[in-house]
């Protein structure tokens, strides 16, 4: 049977970067990307701005919407003090897979809790399973028409504290614009946009970073 993109893409990880070694995952990713498959990671120009402000935050806990390959689970895990953890979700089980992979490959199984299932379903059930309070960082990059909803979510079930960052992928291309309308004119944030490029290409794209105020 024909292999996938995705399972094409975790074996130009397994063919060109080291085990262990998270940020030559990251450069074997971004490699296949650019000059054999085109995927959609959130790319080394984002990343660059991801990194940032993880590095800002140095959250201890991350919660991160749409795993898809693990490129930005590696990104920012890598980057994560000792005895941080890293939710990421993921529904789709195929995918989940090959994430479950890519993680293992960079060797950043200890710091990522990979859970499959839908963000609508797990969000009111993550402090119970998995003692969490709150999350210091949220990463959102699955269905773009969601962003808005499980923000809602995420603040309904109390999942944010003053200073809490929402770091929002795609807010130009493909776009979010209710949860960009939302975050920019709630008087809950205080929003800040990175303009940058749709991953891998000239395109015009940017990541929204929404401090939570309380
Ligand atoms: C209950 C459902 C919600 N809950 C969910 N709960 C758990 N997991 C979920 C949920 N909703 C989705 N997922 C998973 O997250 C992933 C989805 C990722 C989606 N990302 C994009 O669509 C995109 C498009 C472009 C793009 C730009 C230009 C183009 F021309 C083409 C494409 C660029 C980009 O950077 C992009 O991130 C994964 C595929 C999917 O299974
Ligand atoms: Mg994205």
């Amino acid at each position: 049977t024909q292999s996938t993109r995705p399972q094409r893409l975790l074996s130009a990880v397994q063919k060109n970067a080291t085990r262990g070694d998270p940020r030559s995952v990251v450069k074997a990713i971004d490699h296949f990307c650019r000059h054999k498959e085109w995927a959609m990671n959130v790319g080394d120009e984002k990343g660059c701005i991801l990194d940032s402000v993880v590095t800002e935050v140095n959250p201890h806990t991350v919660l991160e919407l749409g795993t898809y390959c693990g490129y930005s689970t590696v990104r920012i895990a890598s980057l994560l003090p000792p005895h941080a953890k890293l939710i990421t979700l993921e529904f789709n089980p195929d995918y989940a897979a090959v994430a479950r992979q890519v993680i293992a490959w960079a060797g950043l199984e200890e710091k990522v809790q990979l859970v499959e299932g839908a963000s609508s379903d797990w969000i009111p059930k993550l402090k119970e399973q998995f003692g969490i309070q709150t999350f210091d960082l949220v990463f959102l990059d699955h269905w773009k028409d969601r962003y808005l909803p499980d923000t809602k979510l995420i603040e309904e079930f109390g999942l944010l504290r003053k200073g809490s960052v929402l770091l929002a992928d795609n807010v130009i291309c493909p776009g979010t614009p209710d949860y960009l309308e939302y975050v920019r004119s709630s008087p809950q944030y205080k929003s800040q946009y990175f303009k940058s490029h749709l991953e891998y290409t000239k395109v015009e794209d940017g990541l929204e970073k929404s401090v939570f105020l309380g």
